[in-house]
C-alpha cells in the first residue's frame, strides 16, 4: 500500500448539554479528523485530543502541528506504511500518543478496507455488539443530576459514571442510590481533581457500593493510588495514568490500579490498546472502553476494541446522541443498552459528505 498524502481537517461539534468535570466545562467538541490516501483505499483515523491541555498535556492544535511538521513526514520516509509499521516509523517522536493514534488508525483503516478486513476481527473481537455506560457530568444541583440520571436509565444505559470533584462527591452519589437503589452498576471518575491527604474524605465512598473510583489523583502518582487502594474497599480503576503497555504493567505490579479504562487515543492506537488488554487479562485484571466525546469515526473504533473479551466493564462507549444532535456519521443508536459492532470493513463506517462539510472549520491537504 503506497500513501499518497494525508488530509488534516478541524471540525467543531456542538454539545447537545455542557459537559462538565473537574477540569473543566465543554460546550463544542473541536475534533481534528485525519485522512490517509493510499493507491488502494483511503482511511479515517479522529484525534481524542481536547482543545485545551487539561485532561492531558496534548491539545488540538498542537496535534496538528506535530503531524504537520514531524509525524506525517516520518511516516513517509518509512519504507513500509501498513498498520503495525506506523508505530516503528513514528517512534522517534517522544510523546504525543493522541496525535500518533489518530495517523496509525487512519492507516490502519486503509488497509484494512482494502482487504476487506472489519477493525473487530483484526483485534480479535468476540461478540458483535457491547454493553455501554455513560458518563454524567457534574451538575448544578442534585436534583437536576437526578433528573439526568434518570433519563439515561430510562434510555437502557448499562451502568452510570459520575464526575466528582471535592464538594461534589459523597452527596451526589449517595442521592443515587436513594433514588435508583443499589443494582444500579454506578462508579465514579475524578479525573486527578483529589490529593493523598482526601484519602480518608474518599474512604466515605466505600458503602455506596461503587465498581470503582477512577483516577482519583494525579496521573504520575502511582504510589500515591497504591496507597489509596490498600485504605478503600472500592476497586481503584486508572485512566490518565495508562500511556502505555508499560505503565499498565508498572501501574499492576505496585497495585494501583484494580481496573484499567483503556483509551486507544491516550495510549497511541489500537494496537497497544490490544497490548494493554492482553496484559490486563494476563494479570486478571479487568478493562472497559473509556471515551473522549469521540464523533462516529472514533465511536466506531472504540466499539472494535471493546468488543474484545477482557472488555468486562460496560464502558464510556454511550450512543451518539448522548454528545452530538447530528453525529458526522451515521448516528450509534442505543438497543437495549448495547451498542452494534461495525462489521464492514476497516472501521466499517464512512463520514457523511454533507455532514462533515457542515462542521468543517479547516482543512490541510499533505501530500507525500
Ligand atoms: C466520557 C468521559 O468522561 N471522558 C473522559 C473525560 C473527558 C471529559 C470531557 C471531554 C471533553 C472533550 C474531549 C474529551 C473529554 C474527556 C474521562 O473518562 O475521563
Ligand atoms: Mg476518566
Amino acid at each position: 500500500m503506497t500513501l499518497s498524502g494525508v488530509e488534516l481537517r478541524r471540525i467543531s461539534m456542538p454539545l447537545v448539554a455542557p459537559f462538565r468535570t473537574s477540569f473543566g466545562t465543554e460546550t463544542v467538541r473541536d475534533v481534528l479528523l485525519v485522512r490517509v490516501v493510499t493507491d488502494a483505499a483511503e482511511g479515517w483515523g479522529e484525534c481524542v485530543a481536547m482543545s485545551g491541555a487539561g485532561y492531558s498535556p496534548e491539545y488540538t492544535d498542537g496535534a496538528a502541528d506535530v503531524l504537520r511538521r514531524f509525524l506525517i513526514p516520518a511516516l513517509a520516509r518509512a519504507r513500509r506504511s501498513d498498520g503495525p509499521a506506523v508505530a516503528p516509523a513514528l517512534s522517534a517522536v517522544k510523546g504525543h500518543r493522541m496525535a500518533k493514534a489518530a495517523l496509525e488508525t487512519a492507516v490502519l483503516d486503509a488497509e484494512l478496507r482494502a482487504e476487506g478486513r472489519s477493525l473487530a476481527r483484526e483485534l480479535g473481537a468476540t461478540r458483535d455488539r457491547v454493553a455501554c455506560g455513560v458518563s454524567v457530568g457534574i451538575m448544578d444541583s442534585i436534583p437536576a443530576l437526578l433528573d439526568v440520571v434518570a433519563d439515561y436509565l430510562d434510555e437502557g444505559y448499562a451502568r452510570i459514571k459520575l464526575k466528582i470533584e471535592p464538594g461534589w462527591d459523597v452527596a451526589p452519589v449517595r442521592a443515587v442510590r436513594e433514588r435508583f437503589g443499589d443494582d444500579v452498576l454506578l462508579q465514579v471518575d475524578a479525573n486527578t481533581a483529589y490529593s493523598p491527604a482526601d484519602a480518608p474524605h474518599l474512604a466515605r465512598l466505600d458503602p455506596f457500593g461503587l465498581l470503582l473510583i477512577e483516577q482519583p489523583f494525579d496521573e504520575e502518582d502511582l504510589l500515591a493510588h497504591a496507597g489509596l487502594a490498600g485504605m478503600l474497599t472500592t476497586p481503584v480503576c486508572l485512566d490518565e495514568s495508562i500511556t502505555s503497555a508499560r505503565t499498565a504493567a508498572a501501574a499492576i505490579r505496585l497495585s494501583a490500579c484494580a481496573v484499567v479504562n483503556i483509551k486507544p487515543g491516550r495510549v497511541g492506537g489500537f494496537l497497544e490498546a490490544r497490548r494493554i488488554h492482553d496484559l490486563c487479562v494476563s494479570h486478571g485484571v479487568p478493562v472497559w472502553c473509556g471515551g473522549m466525546l469521540e464523533t462516529g469515526l472514533g465511536r466506531a473504533a472504540n466499539l472494535a476494541l471493546a468488543a474484545l473479551p477482557g472488555f468486562t466493564l460496560p464502558g464510556d462507549t454511550s450512543a451518539s446522541g448522548r454528545y452530538f444532535d447530528a453525529d458526522i456519521t451515521a448516528p450509534f443508536v442505543l438497543r437495549d443498552g448495547h451498542l452494534d459492532v461495525p462489521a464492514g470493513p476497516g472501521i466499517g463506517v464512512m463520514p457523511d459528505p454533507a455532514r462533515l462539510d457542515a462542521v468543517t472549520t479547516w482543512t490541510e491537504w499533505i501530500a507525500l
